[in-house]
């Protein structure tokens, strides 16, 4: 397990759109990658507009990411984090949707040169979800957020997204 997260940025004004869409399959962590991930966000990117897409599983966003990033350029963010948590049972069910949503995030932000901050987890167990969606420590939406924020003003700042 990494043994650390991103450094936090000192908080700058920047006026990033940032969307978060997540799963709802094992809410408890799911709400909880959210809850740490928009708390970090007002951290470190205060005049952010922050929007919040809630879907049933992992498996469905890709698809709502696309339509997201199919919008006019004025209402499209300036990053997206993918947040879900896929806990493995008896079949191969967990494994293939994991590899096949990895995948399509690379796809998308590639497709439509916009960051897309992949969090979607693909765990044995819920020791292994509480550690990463719940604990302070390695919190995965503390991560994402973070990462969000300087992929944001990175390319505000200094990329071309043609
Ligand atoms: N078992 C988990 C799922 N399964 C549902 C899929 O994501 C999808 O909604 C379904 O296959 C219909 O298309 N989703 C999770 O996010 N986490 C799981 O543990
Ligand atoms: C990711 C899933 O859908 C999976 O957890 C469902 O469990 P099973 O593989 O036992 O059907």
């Amino acid at each position: 397990m990494s043994t650390e997260l991103p450094r936090r940025q000192r908080p700058t004004g920047t006026r990033a759109k940032i969307c978060i869409v997540a799963s709802e399959y094992n809410e408890q962590y799911t709400q909880a990658l959210v809850d740490n991930c928009s708390e970090e966000l007002a951290a470190v990117l205060p005049s952010a507009r922050l929007e919040v897409v809630r879907v049933p599983g992992a498996f469905e966003i890709p698809v709502t990411i696309k339509s997201i990033l199919s919008r006019s350029p004025e209402k499209r963010p300036d990053a997206v984090v993918a947040l879900g948590v896929i806990l493995r049972g008896s079949t191969d069910h967990a494994d293939l949707i994991g590899s096949t949503i990895t995948q399509a995030l690379m796809q998308l932000a590639l497709e439509f040169t916009t960051p897309v901050i992949h969090e979607v987890l693909l765990l044995n167990d819920e020791k292994q979800a509480f550690a990463r969606c719940i604990a302070s420590q390695l919190n995965r939406g503390r991560e994402a957020a973070r990462t969000a924020a300087r992929m944001a003003e990175l390319f505000i700042n200094s990329l071309s997204r043609q």
